[in-house]
């Protein structure tokens, strides 16, 4: 359903700035797939999403979703296909507008509708509906202004967002790393139960291994823009933090640097 073919990004090309962002990455993701990706310093991670999203155009290379060549498609027209949340709490949902106005937002993004229009009783209703699954009460707060919410509630409304129009593709960028310990957990147990849910095809990443290693089916590992280790379903059920660390050192011949997947390892 999603195609990566001979990706190559090089930032700021012939010049003493220049940086190979991504190079030859070339996978296959089936509908339903969850992979996490983890990675060193720099190792091109955020250009992937990026280049999923429409937000990096690559060099070279293809970008498909089922079938279709999307890898020109600017980002606000891949929107119907991609649902995106951030690692900042503050950067997926508008702080001037209400839960419901946010809501409304969103479902725009995927079918033709206007703000202005006026919210239905029966649309309101399953904004509550979806809201209410997140467990935290904000299916009381619909006219609430999402600036006045918590980080963590923040983040519940965004991957509620994402989710709940069903993309084809969900991309997760490090969107726990910002959040303390406790509404880490709980915006991992909502994702889990919204991917289910909706069946999503979903890309990951993290800095946290023992993350990348519970969740979904699929794992990649990136160093200085190459996807240099891959361990899928059941290889990927009995792969642990050391293996990882291993697998990067023979392959790399040198320790992975990631000053974060090492602090919170
Ligand atoms: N907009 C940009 N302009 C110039 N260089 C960039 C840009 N974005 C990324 N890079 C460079 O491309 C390379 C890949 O960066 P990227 O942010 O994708 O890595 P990452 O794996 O997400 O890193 P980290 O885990 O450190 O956030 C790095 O060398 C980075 O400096």
């Amino acid at each position: 359903m999603l195609s990566l073919n001979e990706i190559h990004k090089t930032f700021y090309p012939n010049t003493p700035d220049e940086r190979l962002a991504l190079v030859d990455v070339n996978q296959k993701l089936e509908a339903g797939d969850f992979v996490t990706i983890i990675g060193s310093n720099g190792a091109g991670k955020s250009t992937l999403l990026n280049t999923l999203a429409g937000s990096i155009i690559p060099d070279e290379g293809e970008v498909s979703i089922d079938g279709r060549d999307v890898t020109r498609l600017p980002e606000q027209k891949r929107a119907a296909y991609i649902g995106r949340v951030f690692q900042d709490p503050m950067a997926g949902t508008a702080p001037g507008m209400t839960i419901e106005e946010n809501m409304v937002i969103s479902l725009g993004r995927t079918k033709r509708r206007s703000l202005f229009r006026g919210v239905s009783k029966q649309l309101r209703e399953r904004f509550r509906e979806h809201l209410a699954t997140l467990e935290i009460g904000l299916e009381d707060r619909l006219n609430t202004k999402v600036g006045l919410l918590s980080g963590g509630e923040r983040q519940a409304l965004s991957l509620l967002m994402a989710t709940f129009t069903e993309p084809k593709i969900l991309l997760l960028d490090e969107h726990t790393a910002a959040l303390d310990p406790s509404k880490q957990e709980l915006i991992l147990r909502l994702t889990r139960e919204l991917v289910e849910k909706h069946s999503l095809t979903t890309v990951m990443v993290t800095h946290q291994m023992e993350q990348a290693i519970e969740f979904g089916n699929r794992l990649w590992m990136m160093d200085e823009g190459k996807i240099i280790f891959e361990a899928n379903d059941d290889e990927k059920d009995e792969l642990t933090v050391p293996d990882l660390l291993q697998n990067f050192e023979n392959i790399r011949g040198k320790r992975m640097a990631s000053d974060r997947a090492l602090l919170s390892k």
